[in-house]
């Protein structure tokens, strides 16, 4: 993947070049006609800006975009297509269902499964963070709606988090909460953006931070009103695609790298780890009282 990145990074001059002027071009174009591509699934919408090169993914995974089996592979093929596509420069993450960004892995993927669907399931969050954390894409969290566990990670992969200014909504961690533990990657991108002490405190206590609390420990970099959201993160975009493509993308892949080749040169290790926790009748059990306990919270 590095060596992939590496390559991208280098023709990106003669891309920014030529898309330039295509894009001028485009741009006359797109006074009269915006030219917008759609990817979209039943999972997962994406509208492609020809003219800005970004592209706006809406996650729909009703009723809380939980990040099941077929969810996070259809996340990943889409993100890979959008990241081999040249003309597509930002990725823009948001929920097609406001109140909630998405509510995490999904529970039901992890109880009373076999070892082989655990075994599977892991490889595909891991796919997913590996391509969402190593994106060359210049990549933004529009949080429009609450993010705990799996989906606080993926706001935190991208390079900016703009969350409604809505005290309901909280991001967090929480997996001590399901007493279940998160692994070493979801917990090193946590504090490469908040630092290690806020992020041992945040762990431990599988703390939720409603966006007031998020924006004063950095978790998010931005409360705007709920209506503004989409809106500020296309400009957001505009600002960071200023920036030649190949400067910013060495920059990211610098600060990253450390992070993402402890997954990669461990992966087989790791799913190991996970399904030989996940497989523990406690582990299990207590999987059981969180689901039994957010039922009853409902009724
Ligand atoms: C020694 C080291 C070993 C390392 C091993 C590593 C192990 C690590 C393993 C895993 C890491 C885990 C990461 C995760 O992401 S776990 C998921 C954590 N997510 C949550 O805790 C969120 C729980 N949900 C909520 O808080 C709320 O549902 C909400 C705020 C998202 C939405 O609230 P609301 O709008 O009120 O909706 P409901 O609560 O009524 O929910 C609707 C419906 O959806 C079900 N549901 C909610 N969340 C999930 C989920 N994450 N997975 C599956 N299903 C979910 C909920 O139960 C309701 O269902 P219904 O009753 O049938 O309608």
């Amino acid at each position: 993947m590095a060596a992939l990145g590496a390559l991208r990074s280098c023709w990106a001059p003669a891309r920014l070049l030529t898309g330039s002027a295509h894009h001028s071009n485009r741009l006359v174009l797109c006074q009269q006609t915006s030219i917008k591509r759609h990817f979209s699934n039943n999972k997962i919408l994406v509208e492609l800006d020809e003219a800005t090169g970004v592209a706006v993914m809406k996650m729909k995974n009703p009723p809380v975009n939980s990040l099941s089996l077929d969810f996070l592979t259809e996340f990943s093929i889409t993100l890979e297509k959008l990241e081999m596509d040249r003309g597509c420069r930002g990725l823009i993450l948001t929920s097609a269902s406001p109140k909630i960004f998405s509510a995490g892995l999904d529970i039901m993927e992890m109880c009373g499964k076999s070892a082989e669907h655990y075994g599977e399931f892991w490889r595909a969050v891991q796919e997913m963070w590996l391509k969402l954390y190593g994106s060359n894409m210049v990549t933004i969290a529009a949080i429009n709606g609450s993010s705990p566990a799996g989906g606080c990670l993926m706001a935190l992969c991208c390079d900016y988090r703009i969350m409604a200014d809505n005290p309901k909504y909280a991001i967090g961690l929480n997996e001590t909460q399901l007493g279940i533990v998160a692994p070493f990657w979801f917990k090193d991108t946590m504090s490469n953006v908040v630092g290690n002490r806020v992020t041992e405190q945040a762990l431990q206590l599988g703390q939720m931070f409603p966006a007031p609390e998020a924006l004063k420990f950095g978790l998010v970099d931005q409360l705007v009103p709920e209506e503004k959201v989409q809106s500020t993160a296309a400009s957001v975009m505009a600002q960071w695609l200023t920036v030649p493509d190949h400067a910013r993308q060495i920059t990211k892949s610098m600060m990253r790298k450390q992070t993402t080749d402890k997954l990669v040169n461990n992966r087989e290790a790791d799913i190991k780890n996970f399904v030989s926790f996940i497989t523990r009748d406690s582990i299990q059990k207590s999987l059981q009282v969180y689901m039994e306990r957010l039922r009853q919270r409902k009724q």
